[in-house]
């Protein structure tokens, strides 16, 4: 039998709040709180912050205080540790690119929802059997696409999808489009000259762009 979850959020409410997820990979932590309140003045209020740079622990703390109206959770997340260390520090989700099976039972015994990568049906399955419905599908472009997720609906009807990796501009429609997809993940959104060049207008106008077109 599937325990289960104590998660204080769940997946579904991560999905539905935002179409489009600005993968984030913060430099300079004076810029967390300005390029979060950019992003949601622009519209986009599900924020991604990748746990690539030295100060992402402490950005996601400082956009979990400094800006309530945001859903700030952390990428990158490769192990138990790191998911501890996230969940400390405030994230209300967390996104893994790959699923290990440590990693999904560590996160299924805690208060935050995990959205696991997976780039095939049998790492799905995996998850499935835990009691994972919704996953990152990454790398999205590289890993066949909109027609891989058409293929996946067949069989897997009732499991929905975040595409992330090389979706642009000109393609997250197409995925939104499909059936089981709800948002996609995509660093375009913020990207990191107009971040380490405090263009906060820019970014705001880019949020704007993208929900307009849908
Ligand atoms: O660090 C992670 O765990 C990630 O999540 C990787 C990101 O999803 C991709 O780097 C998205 O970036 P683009 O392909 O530029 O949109």
């Amino acid at each position: 039998m599937i325990e289960p979850n104590n998660w204080l959020l769940q997946p579904q409410d991560v999905f539905k709040r935002s179409p489009v997820v600005p993968v984030m990979v913060i430099n300079k932590l004076e810029h967390a709180v300005p390029l979060a309140r950019a992003l949601v003045a622009g519209g986009i209020s599900v924020l991604e912050v990748t746990l690539r740079t030295p100060c992402a622990l402490e950005a996601i703390a400082k956009i979990a205080k400094e800006v309530p109206e945001a859903l700030v959770g952390a990428g990158t997340i490769l192990n138990e540790a790191q998911l501890n260390q996230a969940v400390a520090a405030g994230s209300q989700f967390i996104i893994t690119p790959g699923a290990t099976v440590d990693l999904l039972k560590a996160a299924k015994k805690g208060t935050v929802p995990l959205i696991p990568g997976v780039a095939s049906i049998s790492e799905i399955m995996v998850g499935m059997e835990l009691g994972y419905t919704h996953f990152k599908f990454f790398p999205a472009e590289a890993s066949g696409g909109v027609n891989a997720l058409k293929s996946f609906s067949g069989p897997l009807s009732d499991i929905r999808f975040c595409p992330t990796g090389g979706i642009s501009p000109a393609t997250y429609k197409d995925y939104l489009a499909l059936s089981n997809v709800d948002c996609i993940g995509g660093s375009w959104i913020a990207p990191t000259d107009a971040v380490d060049n405090e263009e906060w207008d820019r970014i705001t106008q880019l949020c704007k762009e993208a929900l307009a077109a849908l």
